[in-house]
């Protein structure tokens, strides 16, 4: 399947090519000038130190993390020449995925996968920021449902990063395996409710992902999820807020809201985060339009321990102020992502920030649920006119009880509200998370606990022989690792091994 690559928020040349019906990720500028805060990684060298990969509380105790440790220990630094690639697992556009392990024979049951980036072909096509950007985002992510970075080293014109080995494949193959090729409205909503937790967490840390699909959410070994490939991401600045509430509902559209906010829970009842889902909604919209600038979006939001609230007077009964950490005020105009699941204001080039990604979510959703992207077309052309004009509908589903037939009409709701074709009307695109974890199709779900909720399916475990190929691998000399890239090379001289 041919891939559009085009520019992004990092890279420095343009270029087009484009595949009807793709479904690879993309990435291009149509605007003149991208508004984003975008952050400076320390001018980018790949040799800058990892220091926050080192550290990783939650997979403290992981065989694979103390392998990696006593490695580096023993050794003082961790390379290529430590590890055996036994197969590879997959190829992007920026390189190959290989699974790999650690030569001492004492880890030989850990596995790891190795991305491995050809620094000199990506420098030639001008990505080389894209992998730059993703390792520096790997590098910063410590979450359950996101890719643990155990490492990452150079070996000549190479770039590898190792990561957490998922065997269990991605969703889009282990939605084929389904009964009727769709997942059940209960492994939907656990698959949703852990992406929602990762999309969260990279919000809060100034990442908008802007390429969720089910071919990017992996399965790791005991089933759940880990969203995978960074390098469409948006890193951006990301100030705290102190959301106030306002307590009274006022329009139909927006209230339907209210009757489908459900209490968190795991935590004591609080009031549903209204500010800019009632009364405060048009008022929010207004001021954003006249100042989209992060942490001034003025009226009921105030930056923590920063300014006051501007709302006037008497205007809204304000109680159990929230804290929001999400980048909505983050503004990209980079063409990016997969067409089946651009966000309108992503197609329309107005500037995109992080309700791209509960977009995202929706068409998600829809795909698991239904077995199909909710507006593609014939061409990728009407893919993207649809996406624009065409209203959201559900094909008819037979369900097999009036429970089933209630949860679909709430993952319905849930969808037609994350489909909101203007991001200030999205589910999660004014406050983030908070207002879509209380959705009424999440009811019952213990978000503190989620990680230990049994998956749908459990992979088995990955059965690693030792390749007979192993023998022929090829190692590059130090003077070879020195020489400067030469694309011309025999087959047996590159970094294939297989
Ligand atoms: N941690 C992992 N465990 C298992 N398989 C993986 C892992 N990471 C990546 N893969 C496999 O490798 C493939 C390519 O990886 P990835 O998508 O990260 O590369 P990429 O060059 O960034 O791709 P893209 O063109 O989508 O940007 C994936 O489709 C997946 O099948």
């Amino acid at each position: 399947m041919a891939t559009i690559r085009e520019e992004s928020d990092y890279d420095s040349s343009r270029s087009s090519l484009t595949a009807p019906g793709s479904r690879r990720s993309w990435i291009s500028d149509i605007g003149s000038s991208s508004s984003v805060s975008v952050r400076s990684f320390g001018g980018g060298a790949w040799d800058a130190p990892a220091v926050s990969c080192r550290h990783k509380p939650h997979k403290a105790n992981q065989a694979e993390w103390e392998a990696i440790r006593r490695i580096r220990a023993a050794a003082g630094r961790i390379g290529l020449e430590h590890f055996r690639l036994v197969r590879r697992l997959g190829s992007g556009d920026l390189g190959n995925v290989y699974l790999c392990q650690l030569r001492e024979p004492w880890s030989t049951g850990c596995l790891y996968a190795m991305k491995v980036v050809d620094k000199d072909a990506l420098a030639f096509r001008k990505k080389l920021r894209r992998a730059e950007v993703e390792r520096e985002i790997l590098r910063t992510l410590d979450h359950p449902f996101l890719p643990t970075l155990y490492a990452d080293f150079e070996a000549s014109h190479y770039a590898c990063l190792v990561m957490e080995f998922c065997p269990g494949g991605d969703l889009h193959v282990a939605r084929q395996r389904q009964p009727g090729r769709r997942f059940s409205i209960s492994s939907a909503r656990f698959y949703a409710a852990e992406t929602v937790l990762a999309l969260e967490y990279l919000h809060m840390m100034g990442v908008v992902y802007r390429d969720l699909k089910p071919e990017n959410v992996l399965v790791r070994g005991d089933g759940h999820i880990m969203l995978s490939d960074f390098d469409l991401s948006l890193k951006c600045d990301v100030v705290p807020r102190l959301l106030r509430h306002n307590s009274l509902p006022h329009n139909g559209n927006i209230a339907g809201r209210a009757d489908t906010a459900a209490k968190p829970s795991c935590v004591p009842p609080i009031q549903p985060v209204l500010s800019c889902l009632f009364k405060g909604v048009n008022k929010c919209q207004a001021k954003e339009e006249a100042a989209p600038k992060p942490g001034n979006d003025g009226e009921t939001v105030d930056s923590v321990g920063g300014a006051s609230s501007s709302s006037e007077p008497g205007d809204h009964i304000h109680t159990n102020p929230e804290v929001v950490v999400e980048p909505v005020s983050a503004r990209s105009k980079s063409f990016v992502g997969t067409h089946e699941y651009l966000a309108p204001e992503v197609i329309s080039g107005q500037g995109h920030g992080s309700a791209v990604d509960w977009w995202t979510l929706g068409v998600f959703m829809y795909e698991m649920i239904y077995g199909r992207t909710p507006f593609k077309g014939e061409s990728n052309e009407k893919t993207l006119a649809n996406i624009i004009k065409q209203p959201l509908a559900f094909p008819r589903v037979a369900a097999a009880s009036g429970k089933e037939w209630d949860e679909h009409l709430r993952a319905q709701d849930l969808m037609t509200q994350l489909l909101a074709k203007n991001p200030r009307k999205r589910l999660g695109g004014c406050t983030g998370s908070a207002e879509v974890k209380r959705h009424e199709f999440f009811k019952g779900v213990n978000w503190a606990l989620v990680r230990s909720v049994r998956p749908p399916e459990v992979p088995k475990p990955a059965v690693v022989p030792v390749p007979p190929a192993q023998k022929k691998v090829v190692m590059l000399s130090r003077k070879e690792r020195q020489e400067p890239y030469n694309p011309v090379v025999r087959p047996d001289e590159r970094f294939e091994y297989f």
